[in-house]
């Protein structure tokens, strides 16, 4: 078995800005900022979080992840222990046993930073799993654990079927992904219509949504951590950098994935909003292909993250319609005040006009004659209706913006293509106000591209 004695990362994770930084080369492969500063100390605020999460367990009666000193000064593992005792029993039976008595383990299917993952299949049932193995010496391994456990059961994160330990390492079997990563499909199948694009981020924003609600900051939102199952379903996976947060409280650990971190990250005072940045910057590349904060280093990426524009008027977007623009604005706005709430996101038009079921079995019938990229659609049922709350997000924002709930039902009985035009140019009608529009990123300079296309293994798993 591959040995997998590198570091893992924890909530103990800090990151000085312009102090010397990790060569380039080396950055090559989906690093977290964890990584750049393993050896620093941990976090103020994780402290301050675990000692509130510690303190809170015992009034709620639930065990937590416990205070990071009190972990190191436990022997090994007492935290998974613990947290063992509060799991499903599939888990409790798992401490006692050995994982050999039930699985059969089989090749390694994913290497990330901190461990292997190998399949297994169940002795009992021949089902397969995955099964994610972590050095006890190198690990807390219990704030993932009861971070999945915690979050377990939607359909949109991967499930956690057992833990296991021997005196080496601990044993995460969890449900088995056969569709592989998202990152891997993008980097097969480039450039993203508009319509998959919509969906595969309606599916992420509905899990950072019930995250949220949770009470927990994924923080290392990527196309490597969002794995796909035979179907094609969504499961977002590795919760190693999640932490769970009370009501308004504010993080200050700086960790994340470079081209993925928000900038109040960098700045050190942060909210679960920085999960939305994250899903803008996926958005982004599925929309056009490329990231949008791109550097020859760490430090030039963490620029372009702090000061770059978003620049719509490029080539690069010609084929990308306005309101999908306007998403990626609003999810990419450095003001996080006007930064979109998941909520917001899902209610956003774009998201609605290609998710909604009624507009799914509208859109899907290709028919020639309509123009635009993703105007070869066939409206062939009765039109779509967008929630007036949607419609109202814009007209708050500007008196001068219209309805899409308004966009003619008449002419949209109609069933050619000029009606989906007539949607279309609507729907590009939307625009944000200009008091909205002055807090995002600033006049459209481009942002200097290094290639031609980073929509490579290399450069997306690097977020570079
Ligand atoms: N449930 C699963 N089903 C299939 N493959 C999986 C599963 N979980 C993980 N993998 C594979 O293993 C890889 C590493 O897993 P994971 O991201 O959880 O580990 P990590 O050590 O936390 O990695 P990272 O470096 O991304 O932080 C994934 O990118 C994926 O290819």
């Amino acid at each position: 078995m591959e040995s997998y004695g590198r570091k893992r990362k924890g909530p103990e994770i800090s990151l000085s800005i312009g102090k010397s930084l990790t060569p380039l080369t080396d950055l090559w492969s989906h690093m977290s900022l964890g990584d750049y500063s393993r050896q620093k100390k941990r976090s103020k605020e994780d402290e301050a979080k675990e000692l509130v999460g510690s303190i809170r367990s015992v009034v709620e009666g639930n065990f937590t992840a416990p205070p990071g000193k009190v972990a190191s000064m436990d022997p090994l593992c007492r935290g998974l222990k613990r947290k063992i005792g509060c799991i499903d029993r599939a888990t409790q039976l798992g401490r006692k046993k050995k994982i050999a008595q039930e699985y059969d383990l089989g090749a390694k299917i994913g290497h990330g930073k901190f461990g292997c993952v190998v399949l297994c299949r169940s002795r009992a049932t021949g089902e397969e799993f995955a099964c994610k193995m972590l050095r006890k010496r190198e690990e807390l391994v219990h704030q993932e654990v009861e971070i999945m456990q915690h979050l377990s059961g939607h359909s949109g994160i991967v499930t956690l079927n057992a833990v296991y330990e021997d005196l080496e390492s601990f044993y995460l079997v969890m449900e088995l992904c056969h569709g592989g990563r998202l990152l891997d499909q993008m980097t097969k199948e480039g450039q993203y219509s508009e319509h998959r694009a919509a969906n595969i981020l309606r599916d992420l924003i509905l899990v950072i949504k019930y995250c949220h609600d949770m009470g927990v900051v994924h923080r290392d939102i990527k196309p490597e951590n969002i794995l796909l199952t035979a179907s094609g379903q969504m499961k977002l996976a590795d919760f190693g950098l999640a932490v769970r947060v009370t009501n308004g409280q504010n993080l200050n650990g700086v960790v994340g994935s470079p081209a993925y971190v928000a900038p109040e990250v960098l700045a050190g005072n942060y909210s679960e909003k920085v999960d939305i940045w994250s899903a803008g910057v996926l958005l982004h590349a599925l929309l056009v292909g490329f990231l949008p904060f791109q550097g020859g280093s760490l430090a030039a990426v963490f620029d372009a993250i702090k000061k770059g524009s978003l620049d719509f008027t490029s080539g690069l977007w010609d084929s990308v319609s306005q309101p999908a623009q306007d998403l990626v604005a609003h999810m990419l706005t450095r003001d996080v005040s006007a930064r979109l709430t998941a909520d917001e996101v899902l209610k956003h038009p774009w998201i609605v006009f290609y998710t909604e079921p009624t507009l799914e079995a509208l859109t899907l019938k290709p028919v020639s004659g309509c123009h635009g990229r993703h105007g070869q659609q066939k409206l062939t049922a009765t039109p779509p209706r967008v929630e007036s709350k949607t419609s109202s997000y814009f007209l708050h924002n500007d008196s001068t913006l219209i309805s899409l709930s308004d966009v003619s039902s008449s002419r949209l009985e109609e069933q050619d293509c000029r009606l989906i035009d007539a949607l279309t140019t609507a729907i590009s009608r939307v625009r944000i106000s200009e008091s909205k529009r002055s807090r995002l990123c600033g006049p459209a300079i481009p942002i200097k591209q290094e290639c031609s296309s980073n929509m490579t293994v290399n450069s997306l798993c690097t977020a570079f």
